[in-house]
């Protein structure tokens, strides 16, 4: 039996390809998609009893896969530049690198939605309303049941667009335009929360301990091997160019589904270290490192809080938001699944304990590659019991703290205890304002 979605049996993925982090492919976190990318899991998704129906469900995405941003296309001409320049290499694939090979990414790239971006979303429409058939349904969407939001930047927009298309062309609807809103207050509140700015966006001791493990022996020794395999300086293969090189393989394999030779600079020990390197940023930028991460994402938390209970409220009636779609960034969702407390581990990372953290829980590469999506699905099973049901990438997770954590679909009044402390607080310009005013 083949198995197209390993490295070892397939040599079109790269060895390194489930260490990308933000920068992976969704189907490196659900391998069955490879061989069928509108393949659905449903058994794991069994509710309580057979008379439960969706009544609400919101899903907030990240964009499908981007072209690289203008500050990251600097750093790969910089390190094309120098393997050009200085390569003596005898090796077959820097040989393919200089001659094969060609710089083809522009800094006017800066972060647009490519193809595969597009079927990225289109896939996953698809896959949800195979999922949920019942709320994602033709009939909801022309009842204009189904609302979409999105952040204003263009790899969002596109991504919404996408979302649609994949419902309509599914449904072969062509007589009618659906809306959506542009809401960056929402999808982009890390903008706008200046506590965050400042503290954390805009403070480069912020990310130190990334700072310090790409400093650290960990990364020297990675930085070493590939200036060996290179054939140049040790002095030369900084941080910033060994990033550079695994972005060009993450990039050419997301884009192209390419394993081009900047791959083969890199080991599996290798892509482990500059995973740890990624998540470190993402630890400290947007997750468990500081609160006011977590926290600058009130805004969207009592957004969708609220939405579920007018769904609550609502039901037995004729609803008239029976799903959202929002649709963000990586920084969008990690600090809500952060403050949801999704994906947390006993110890902090941090730049000394690499080897302790190599079975983390807070891995980007799982949690969010591009289309990352965090859905909940509301279901009434009669006689007020309501339930709620988490999935992060299209597979159930328990929310955290909840007495019985085998129970993937629990009630959502034990959900709403469980937050309590976030429903009744967690006020966005309360969290996000820089000085407490002093207590009179
Ligand atoms: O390293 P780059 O410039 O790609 O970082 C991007 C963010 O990409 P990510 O680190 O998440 O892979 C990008 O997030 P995305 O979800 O929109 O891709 C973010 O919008 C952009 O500003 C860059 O983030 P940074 O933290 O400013 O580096």
């Amino acid at each position: 039996f083949r198995n197209d979605s390993s490295p070892e049996e397939n040599p079109n993925i790269p060895v390194i390809a489930k260490y990308f982090g933000t920068k992976g492919r969704y189907e490196e976190v659900n391998p069955y998609l490879i061989r069928d990318i509108l393949a659905v899991n449903r058994s794991s998704l069994q509710p309580p009893s057979p008379q439960c129906r969706e009544i609400h469900l919101t899903a907030i995405i990240r964009h499908g896969t981007r072209y690289p941003t203008s500050k990251n296309v600097k750093k790969m001409e910089k390190l094309y530049k120098l393997v050009q320049s200085s390569a003596r290499g005898k090796d077959r694939w820097l040989h393919e690198i200089l001659t094969q090979w060609t710089m083809w990414y522009t800094e006017d790239m800066d972060g647009r939605l490519v193809q595969k971006g597009v079927e990225d979303l289109k896939h996953l429409a698809v896959r949800l309303s195979k999922l949920f058939p019942t709320i994602i349904s033709e009939e909801k969407l022309r009842g204009g049941l189904i609302k979409f939001i999105t952040s204003s930047k263009h790899r969002c927009v596109n991504s919404t667009l996408s979302f649609k298309a994949g419902l309509t062309e599914m449904w072969a609807i062509t007589d009618v335009e659906f809306q959506h809103a542009v809401n960056d207050a929402l999808m982009r509140f890390f903008d706008k929360c200046t506590k965050f700015v400042q503290e954390v966006d805009n403070n480069p001791s912020a990310l130190t301990e990334m700072d310090k493990f790409t400093q650290g022996p960990e990364m020297v020794r990675v930085q070493q091997k590939i200036a060996d395999r290179l054939n140049v300086s040790y002095h030369l293969i900084t941080y910033d160019m060994v990033e550079a090189a695994f972005y060009l393989c993450a990039y050419e394999f997301a884009i192209k589904t390419e394993n081009s030779p900047w791959c083969r600079l890199f080991d599996e020990i290798d892509g482990q270290v500059m995973e740890y390197a990624l998540d470190l940023k993402q630890f400290w930028k947007r997750g468990y490192g500081y609160d006011i991460n977590s926290k600058s994402s009130c805004i969207l938390f009592h957004d969708v809080f609220s939405r579920l209970d007018k769904a609550v409220n609502d039901s037995g009636q004729a609803v008239n938001e029976a799903v959202t779609v929002q649709v963000g960034h990586a920084e969008t969702l990690l600090p809500l699944l952060t403050l949801l407390g999704f994906f947390k581990d006993s110890e902090t990372l941090t730049s000394t304990n690499y080897a302790s953290q190599r079975e983390r829980s807070f891995r980007t590469s799982r949690m969010l590659p591009y289309a990352a999506n965090l859905v909940l699905v509301l279901f009434d099973c009669g006689g007020r019991d309501i339930r709620l049901q988490p999935l992060v990438n299209e597979q159930p997770v328990v929310f955290p703290g909840l007495a019985d954590q085998q129970e993937s679909m629990p009630l959502y009044e034990d959900i709403k205890r469980q937050y309590a402390e976030l429903l009744n607080g967690c006020d966005y310009e309360t969290v996000c304002e820089l000085f407490k005013p002093a207590e009179p």
